[in-house]
């Protein structure tokens, strides 16, 4: 809970935006009341709705919040399972939904489905711009720290069979004082079920794996670990990794770094796939040569990192528990603190291996390589 919002010093107070709703359901009780939210500033805004920072109160003395509330039309044509799936989560490193309700928008008249979602200072896209702005590079730590957490995320995502589909560094919620990061933006997320078909035209372009841009139906969440790959890259150079100017063209970029796409990986994605084939190298010398020169500063963990998730194969991919076993996150085994960004006080990391039941047995006999020595 926190103070009146009026008492705060924000600078939108005056173009705030106040409304009642009347069913607002909270996400841990199910319990339904009325509920005034007041609107602050609008934080984002993308494909299908807006994001706005806001407090809520049942009665005009105690306030909840800040929330950032994704408002979204709702009845589209284009489905999004994201109410049912923040429902149902409850990891350290998947945003957190604390209500949702209905509402009827003054504007356009329309119904809107809120989420109200506990509210973080910066997604990883501001993050990577403003060390790219600055002609700064992320420090390393930072990067093993996100990394990390995200592959945590999925670990536990995809133990539900949830694929995101849709990673890329604005889905990426990060606090850089405290290190913690959560993933958001389920709008495209679905479970995926064995056998059955999902659309391949799903997750932006320069983060699609390379069976999405081939145009297979049958994918597994590997497409999110391949969605992981550019985005640890993106972090270590500053820019997206493969960045094509048009859908197909995605994959020459893919293939300047990885080589051609094998013919077999190519049948088994999408048997009438009849776009270009890149069969040719397009560059001299080996992909690991390419790696290495491309990511120079990961380290040699760092490479061999990358080169386990950027892979044609889905099922060549390294899985979420053998990501958070690689030896590129030994660091964060090691030492307790790091400095954010700016800060010349050293801060705890956050928790990073207080695992659940559930993440324990997913993970298995790697346990014994994630957690520090002296916690197990
Ligand atoms: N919980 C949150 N805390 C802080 N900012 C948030 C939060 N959720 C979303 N945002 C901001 O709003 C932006 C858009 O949110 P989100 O991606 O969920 O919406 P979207 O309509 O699906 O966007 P897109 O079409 O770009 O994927 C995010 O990139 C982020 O800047």
């Amino acid at each position: 809970m926190s103070n009146n919002p009026n008492n705060t010093n924000s600078t939108a107070t005056d173009r705030s935006i106040e409304f009642i709703a009347d069913d607002v359901t909270s996400n841990r009780s199910n319990n339904v009341r009325r509920m005034l939210i007041k609107e602050y500033r609008k934080i984002g805004r993308g494909a299908f709705g807006t994001v706005v920072q806001a407090y809520m109160t049942p009665d005009k003395e105690h306030w909840y919040g800040p929330f950032a509330i994704k408002k979204v039309p709702a009845q589209t044509e284009y489905k999004s399972r994201e109410l049912e799936i923040l429902r149902i989560t409850d990891h350290p490193n998947i945003v957190k939904l604390e209500y949702f309700f209905t509402h009827i928008s003054t504007n356009d008249h329309k119904v809107y489905q809120h989420l109200a979602m506990e509210c973080l200072p910066a997604t990883l896209q501001i993050e990577i711009s403003r060390y790219s702005h600055n002609e700064l590079e992320m420090a390393l730590k930072h990067i093993k720290l996100y990394s990390y957490q995200i592959a945590r995320g999925m670990l536990y995502l995809h133990a539900f069979g949830i694929c995101h589909r849709d990673i890329k560094p604005s889905n990426i919620l990060v606090d850089p004082s405290t290190g913690i990061l959560k993933i958001c933006d389920f709008g495209s997320a679905k479970k995926l079920e064995h056998d059955q078909p999902s659309i391949s035209y799903i997750c932006s372009r320069f983060y699609r794996a390379p069976e999405l841009i081939l145009g297979c139906t049958q994918y597994s969440t590997q497409v999110d670990i391949w969605g992981l790959g550019c985005v640890i890259g993106e972090m270590l150079i500053g820019k997206a990794v493969f960045q094509g100017a048009e859908p197909l063209l995605q994959l020459r970029e893919i293939a300047k770094l990885l080589g051609p796409p094998d013919k077999k990986f190519i049948f088994f994605s999408n048997p009438s796939y009849d776009g270009p084939l890149y069969s040719k190298p397009l560059f001299a010398g080996t992909s690991k040569e390419r790696f290495e020169k491309c990511f120079s500063r990961a380290g040699p963990e760092g490479i061999e990192l990358l080169m386990s998730v950027l892979v044609y194969e889905p099922y060549k991919r390294l899985t979420p528990r053998r990501i958070l076993a690689h030896p590129f996150f030994d660091d964060l085994r090691k030492e307790q603190y790091f400095f954010p960004r700016e800060h010349s006080q050293p801060v705890r990391l956050p928790d990073l291996f207080n695992f659940t039941s559930m993440e324990a047995q997913i993970i298995g006999e790697l346990i014994t390589s994630i957690k520090p020595n002296e916690e197990q």
